[in-house]
């Protein structure tokens, strides 16, 4: 899967999702990140994320690996740390999430956004599209 590709080859420790949903995605960064990794995952749904805390354990990740997070993306990246995370994940379309990610993601450091544009003369990104609309892009 992409999402595990991509965590590994940034080899992330810090990695940031919005829209835990089932948890399947967050297992594929979980399965791809540095073994003491810590995923940070977003929901405004605490339904799924207690379904998706259960998926985590019972597939063998420590408490210690996961942070569940309840709330709007909008309001809760501006809680996290600049420059802290190596991957921004975003499956729910919602506001600019890529103007957080720019702030959220160290040099180098990837976002994978389901839909989305980079300007052509943004310094700030070296970009793509893929077929199905993913855009990824690397913090220069
Ligand atoms: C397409 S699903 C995510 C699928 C998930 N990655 C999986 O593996 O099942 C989108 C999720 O985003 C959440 N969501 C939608 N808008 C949101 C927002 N503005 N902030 C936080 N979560 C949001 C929804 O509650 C839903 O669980």
């Amino acid at each position: 899967m992409l999402l595990r590709f991509l965590a590994a080859t940034t080899c992330a420790r810090a990695v940031v999702e919005i829209g835990t949903g089932s948890g399947a995605t967050g297992l594929a960064l979980l399965s791809g990140m540095a073994a003491d990794g810590t995923l940070t995952t977003i929901d405004v749904d605490p339904e799924v994320q207690r379904a998706a805390r259960r998926v985590f354990l019972d597939a063998g990740h420590a408490p210690g690996r996961f942070r569940l997070i309840n709330g709007l993306a909008s309001e809760v990246l501006p809680r996290l740390t600049d420059g802290g995370y190596d991957l921004v994940v975003a499956h729910a379309a919602e506001v600019d999430h890529l103007a957080e990610a720019a702030r959220l993601l160290r040099p180098g450091g990837v976002v994978a956004l389901a839909g989305g544009t980079v300007e052509e003369d943004d310094e700030r990104w070296v970009a793509t599209v893929l077929p199905d609309g993913m855009l990824l892009a690397t913090r220069r």
